[in-house]
């Protein structure tokens, strides 16, 4: 049976964080690939500050281009409002025969309590979580951890950067950081 992590997240914008968390899950435990998926709205989070699900996805699809083991599920961008996970995995568990592994960074790890359907969810998908600067990765939920190298960066610090006229060289794929530019995004 073919063994999938899925990186579900916000990616406004996607960083080389994201690349590096879900390369390092993917080798160590040699999963069979690695779905990004970008969610709706998110179910924690008050604003997308006008960057569409659009964007969000394209500059997903630029990130993981060159690495034939991450594709893109679009799942969550299909279905209007909220995407709890809940919901997405009981879709993709009737869709498709493989053993699911939800990739979480420690700030969603402190937060797995406060998850839609949570007790339920954990029966579905196994968590693998993993470390990130400034947050605790223990937790009461049957987590798999993986240690992956810390990387103080975050989607907010990017935002930011761009907001201040500041240089996001490095900290986002080149394809990514074209593709802000070319369409204005996060400039105010
Ligand atoms: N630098 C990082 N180290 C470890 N995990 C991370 C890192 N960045 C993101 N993640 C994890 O990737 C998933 C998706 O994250 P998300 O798209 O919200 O990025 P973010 O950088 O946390 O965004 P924001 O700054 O807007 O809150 C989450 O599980 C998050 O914990
Ligand atoms: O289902 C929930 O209640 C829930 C609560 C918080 C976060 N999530 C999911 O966890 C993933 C990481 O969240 P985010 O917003 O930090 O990118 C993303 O796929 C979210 O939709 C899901």
């Amino acid at each position: 049976m073919k063994r999938i992590g899925i990186l579900g997240g916000t990616f406004n914008p996607p960083h080389i964080g994201h690349l590096i968390i879900a390369n390092e899950v993917q080798v160590k435990l040699n999963f069979d690939e690695i779905w990004f998926m970008p969610n709706q709205e998110p179910p924690h989070k008050e604003t997308l500050n006008g960057v569409s699900g659009h964007h969000r996805s394209e500059m997903v699809q630029r990130a993981i281009a060159s690495n034939p083991k991450f594709k893109l599920q679009s799942i969550e961008l299909e279905r209007p409002g909220r995407s709890y996970t809940y919901d997405t995995m009981m879709l993709l568990t009737k869709k498709y025969n493989y053993r699911f592994y939800f990739i979480i960074g420690a700030d969603m790890i402190e937060y797995l309590p406060n998850w839609y359907k949570i007790d339920e969810l954990v029966k579905v998908v196994t968590f693998v979580g993993v470390n990130r600067p400034e947050y605790n990765k223990e937790s009461d939920y049957p987590i798999t951890y993986v240690d992956v190298p810390n990387v103080e960066i975050s989607s907010l610090m990017i935002r930011d950067r761009l907001k201040e006229g500041k240089s996001i060289f490095y900290l986002v794929p080149e394809s990514v950081r074209e593709y802000i530019e070319e369409n204005r995004l996060y400039e105010t």
